[in-house]
């Protein structure tokens, strides 16, 4: 708060009340404390699905929870096991386009870390501008590009509550080597290594995909997929010490050339989705059943 001159900061962003009320709430229904959270992309909610022993809990039900209000998101917690794991998984997520606060965004990851969550694989579906990408690729994240946290659309923007993490967390590791690594060994035992690239992919606000000219922008930035999610998750995580692996399915092209004729569309990137869904659930099941954790 900055009493000198009379004022409060203007969003102080998170609550910590708010979070403990939510993992007070999730702490009532379940059994088992899962360490590994999982949050699915467009149309890749089929990873939920696989959940066995499943426990559902609709956000609605959530004390400050929101509401996921796009196609191709169902809105709800799955508690149960995959690949031999108990997991939580957000069946859905909240994009900043939906006109939710950044630190709306990144809740949910403070809920997972009251409830011990320690690891958390993040899928999304996102646009190639790297020209060597097929459409069905699957895009191991490296680093982010925050076009939002640039211009102040940050999780963190507001007070920070020292007991989740600190007021400068870094990012230069947000990717986890270890679990990258780990990624690219259970792509090769799911036998789907020949679509796996590693990339960089930039957040932009959306929700119209974007110019011909900023995704000319973007690839000179070292952009290789584009997409309207992921970043306020990760940096949350970060924050409050969850580790992180993403994968971005890569749902269509970027179009970077005038004249093309071709228009990217949502229809298209859950189609892709749906076409992929197998090949995801496989890959995220072999990481699950790969991992030990302490
Ligand atoms: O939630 P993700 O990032 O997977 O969804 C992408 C970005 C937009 O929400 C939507 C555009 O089709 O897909
Ligand atoms: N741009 C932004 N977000 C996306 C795209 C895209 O081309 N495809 C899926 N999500």
């Amino acid at each position: 708060m900055s009493r000198a001159l009379g004022l409060t900061t203007s969003n102080t962003g998170y609550s910590t009340k708010k979070v403990q009320e939510s993992a007070e709430f999730l702490k009532s229904k379940i059994s088992i404390f899962p360490k590994i959270g999982i949050i699915c992309g467009s149309g890749l909610s089929g990873i939920g699905d696989l959940v066995e022993n499943k426990l559902v809990i609709k956000y609605e039900e959530i004390p400050s929870f929101v509401t996921s209000t796009v196609p191709g998101h169902k809105g709800q917690l799955v508690f149960g096991q995959l690949g031999g794991k108990d997991v939580m998984c957000m069946q859905g997520r909240f994009h900043p386009y939906e006109g939710y606060e950044a630190w709306v965004v990144g809740f949910p990851l403070r809920v997972m870390k009251l409830l011990g969550i320690e690891i958390v694989l993040i899928t999304n579906a996102a646009g190639g501008i790297n020209e060597k990408y097929s459409v069905g690729d699957f895009m191991l994240i490296k680093d982010h590009i925050s076009f939002p946290g640039f211009g102040g659309f940050n999780t963190l923007r507001g007070h920070n509550d020292d007991s989740f993490g600190p007021r400068f967390p870094p990012m230069s590791d947000a990717y986890d080597k270890n679990l990258r690594q780990l990624m690219h060994e259970s792509a090769k035992e799911a036998n789907v290594d020949q679509y796996m690239r590693d990339g960089v992919y930039c957040q932009v606000a959306g929700p119209n995909f974007e110019t011909i000219a900023e995704l000319r922008m973007l690839r000179t930035l070292g952009a290789d997929a584009v997409g309207m999610s992921t970043v306020q998750e990760v940096v949350t995580a970060r924050h409050c010490g969850i580790r992180v692996v993403a994968c971005s399915l890569v749902t269509n092209k970027c179009v970077l050339d005038y004249d093309t004729g071709l228009a990217p569309n949502h229809e298209e990137v859950l189609q892709t989705g749906k076409e992929r869904a197998q090949a995801m659930q496989l890959l995220v099941t072999c990481f699950l059943r790969k991992l030990s954790l302490s």
